[in-house]
């Protein structure tokens, strides 16, 4: 499966990305937990290269908790600050403060011996399409935060959310496009749903999701759809998708399956997390 979208939008949104980088101290790049390398794009190092960085695994919830504690170890060696978050429910948000102040201990540092004192750090949200962007910075910045507007000096329209004395947060996050060279990450991103459902052909990520499930979380599939003994074990991805279509009862024009139903099911219930907290690349071995 090919996977190519959104060609036109992304020289803009690197611009805008550019220019609001010179504005801030540290970058907050958010990746999808039950993905950690495909949903993140290599451009960022270069973009943000002086830049301190912190790292927030988001949608935790929806990962596996084992592999969640496995990225942090990684991003962790390579000498990043990783913090892992739910946005939606707002659970690990109260760890990310302590973390800036030590991502950002240079800078202050830097603050103090020019003196000045208390200078905020400024923050900018970046991340893929559909990561929880919008969501990480209404739920960090939550209600009692208030818009500081734009102040001298600063690039026209840039708006700062005062989150404390600490910090700032710049109102519009910089979207990053994925890297669709590998064609396994269009694949995980599709599944994870980040790419737009009508430019793909869903049964086949359905079958490459099965194929993945069977391998990896086969008690997912056989909880969810309470399977017949032997379709998993029997491996055939085609076998199990029709499994589905009859548990959910996907039929057409009588008698035949609903592939195409079904396949849209299984992809829903994994997006959404029904099918369990499924992490679909794993930091020892690659692409689990
Ligand atoms: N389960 C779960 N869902 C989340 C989390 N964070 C965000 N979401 C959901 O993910 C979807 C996308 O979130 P957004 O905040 O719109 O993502 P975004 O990065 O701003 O998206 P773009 O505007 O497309 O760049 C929404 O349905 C959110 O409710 C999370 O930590 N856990």
């Amino acid at each position: 499966m090919n996977v190519q979208w959104y060609p036109g939008h992304m020289t803009k949104a690197k611009r805008m990305m550019q220019e609001n980088i010179k504005l801030i101290d540290l970058i907050i790049e958010l990746l999808d937990a039950r993905v950690p390398l495909s949903s993140r794009n290599p451009d960022i190092d270069e973009l943000g290269k002086n830049k301190a960085r912190l790292i927030l695994l988001n949608k935790a919830d929806l990962a596996d908790e084992r592999c969640n504690d496995a990225w942090m170890e990684y991003f962790k060696a390579r000498g990043c600050f990783v913090v892992k978050v739910n946005a939606k429910s707002g659970a690990g948000l109260k760890q990310i403060q302590p973390v800036v102040q030590e991502a950002c201990r240079e800078k202050i540092e830097r603050d103090r011996r020019r003196g000045i004192l208390n200078r905020p750090v400024r923050a900018m949200v970046v991340g893929i399409p559909n990561v929880g962007k919008s969501t990480f910075i209404n739920s960090f910045a939550g209600k009692a935060c208030t818009k500081t507007g734009n102040k001298p000096g600063v690039t026209k329209g840039a708006q700062w959310i005062k989150l404390n004395k600490q910090l700032e947060l710049l109102d519009t996050p910089g979207i990053l496009w994925p890297k669709f060279e590998d064609q396994q990450v269009g694949m995980k991103l599709a599944m994870i749903g980040s790419i737009k459902d009508e430019i793909l052909n869903t049964e086949e990520l359905a079958l490459s999701l099965i194929r993945f499930l069977v391998q990896w979380y086969p008690e997912s599939l056989e909880k969810r759809y309470t399977m017949a003994d032997g379709i998993i074990a029997g491996t055939d991805p085609v076998a199990v998708l029709e499994s589905v279509a009859k548990v959910r009862g996907c039929i057409v024009k009588g008698s035949q399956l609903d592939i195409t139903k079904a396949a849209g099911i299984l992809l829903e219930d994994y997006r959404s997390g029904r099918l369990g907290r499924i992490t679909l690349e794993f930091p020892d071995i690659g692409n689990k």
